[in-house]
């Protein structure tokens, strides 16, 4: 058995690991902290785990941690990298859902996230954890970046494309819409329903902290720099990403169709629905998946894919326990083998 421990067990990723986890054949759970809330039932905080987990959280220290084969981190960002080099030590290896090590240009992730930081050695050792582009790193990794909620949608939407030279690469547009869950459980007035029910808007239009992230992943794919313009939109819905992308054709004789699903063919965790489909988010709602489908209008030079996750789940927790599948030669569906919620 894998022993498991996640640092922050009250947070929206923390109890979608706790759900996950909790049908995973490998997996002992030792170990699930909360600052706020130790020594409470983790079932009296949320009864639909009863009869599920019989732990309370506690103080996260070094010394109980140290116990675990793996530890995921389900903290805000600048968290995970002050006390990562103290646990790796210890020979844990860890899944981190925040964003600490996913950027490798240290100034560049100095400068969106607005702090130093605290441990800028692990960050080139760190493995990107989108199991589509990077399996096989992961798999020796003892420490992975699990990705963004957005930047999964997208980078995996554009993939196909730019991995084979077929796009533009300096005309990408990356249009998403999130529910509100994806900003966390902490209190925020834009939070309240008040706020957020009966609206929808864009927000970080000039520049929001996933676009070095997306960039960095579509960049990687092209082996040049890429640009994409995102726009992330909040939705009045609690789960779910929708991204509609669009990439101007370089090339228009392939059949973008047949290479979208040959691509994916192999991937447990991507569908390619027939061609002109329109995947919703409520057929990802609690599921492990990306869905996604292509269109054209007419004879433009344009393809649009339209890409849905749960962004709690292979946006966060469920990629993350992807990850860990991987990186410990579990089955990669363990956990994660259940159909989304419908409706
Ligand atoms: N929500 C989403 O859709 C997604 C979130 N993520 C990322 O996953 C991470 C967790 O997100 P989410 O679950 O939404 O966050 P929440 O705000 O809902 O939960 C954060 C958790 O971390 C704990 N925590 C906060 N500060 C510290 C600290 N200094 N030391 C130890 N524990 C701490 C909190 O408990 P306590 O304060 O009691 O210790 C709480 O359990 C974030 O980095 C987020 O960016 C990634 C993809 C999608
Ligand atoms: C709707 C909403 O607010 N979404 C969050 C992104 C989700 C997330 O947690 O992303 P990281 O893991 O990269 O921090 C936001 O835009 O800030």
């Amino acid at each position: 058995m894998i022993k498991v421990g996640i640092v922050g067990g009250t947070g929206y990723t923390g109890v979608e690991l706790l759900r996950l986890l909790t049908s995973h054949p490998e997996v002992e759970l030792i170990a699930i902290t909360s600052r706020s809330e130790a020594g409470m039932r983790v079932d009296d905080m949320f009864p639909s785990l009863r009869g599920h987990v019989d732990l309370c959280f506690t103080e996260p220290t070094e010394e109980e941690l140290g116990q675990c084969d793996l530890i995921f981190f389900a903290t805000p960002n600048g968290v995970a990298m002050r006390t990562v080099p103290a646990l790796l030590d210890r020979g844990v290896r860890i899944v981190d859902l925040s964003a600490d090590y996913r950027i490798k240009d240290i100034p560049t992730w100095e400068k969106w996230y607005g702090e130093t930081h605290q441990s800028p050695e692990l960050v080139a050792e760190a493995v990107y954890g989108l199991p589509e582009m990077n399996r096989s790193e992961i798999r020796q990794a003892r420490l992975v970046a699990n990705p963004g909620c957005y930047p999964t949608a997208v980078q995996l939407g554009f993939l196909p494309l730019i991995e084979k030279g077929l796009v533009d690469c300096q005309r990408l547009i990356a249009d998403a819409k999130s529910g509100a869950s994806g900003a966390g459980r902490q209190a925020k007035v834009a939070g309240l329903m008040g706020e957020v029910g009966e609206s929808f808007k864009a927000y970080g239009a000039s520049g929001h902290r996933h676009l070095p992230e997306i960039e960095q992943g579509l960049s990687l794919m092209h082996g040049r720099p890429a640009q994409v313009t995102f726009v992330p939109h909040l939705l009045p819905m609690i789960r779910g990403i929708e991204a509609t992308l669009y990439a101007e054709l370089k090339d228009d004789s392939v059949d973008l169709q047949a290479l979208f699903e040959e691509r994916y063919k192999n991937e447990p965790f991507v569908d390619v629905l027939p061609f002109g489909s329109h995947p919703e988010t409520r057929s990802v709602r609690g599921g492990n998946v990306c869905r996604m489908a292509l269109h054209r209008q007419g004879d433009r030079p344009v393809v649009i894919i339209t890409s849905v996750i749960d962004n709690l789940v292979k946006g966060a927790a469920g990629q993350a326990i992807q990850n860990m599948n991987i990186m410990f030669e579990c089955r990669e569906d363990a956990g994660l083998d259940m159909p989304a919620l419908m409706p």
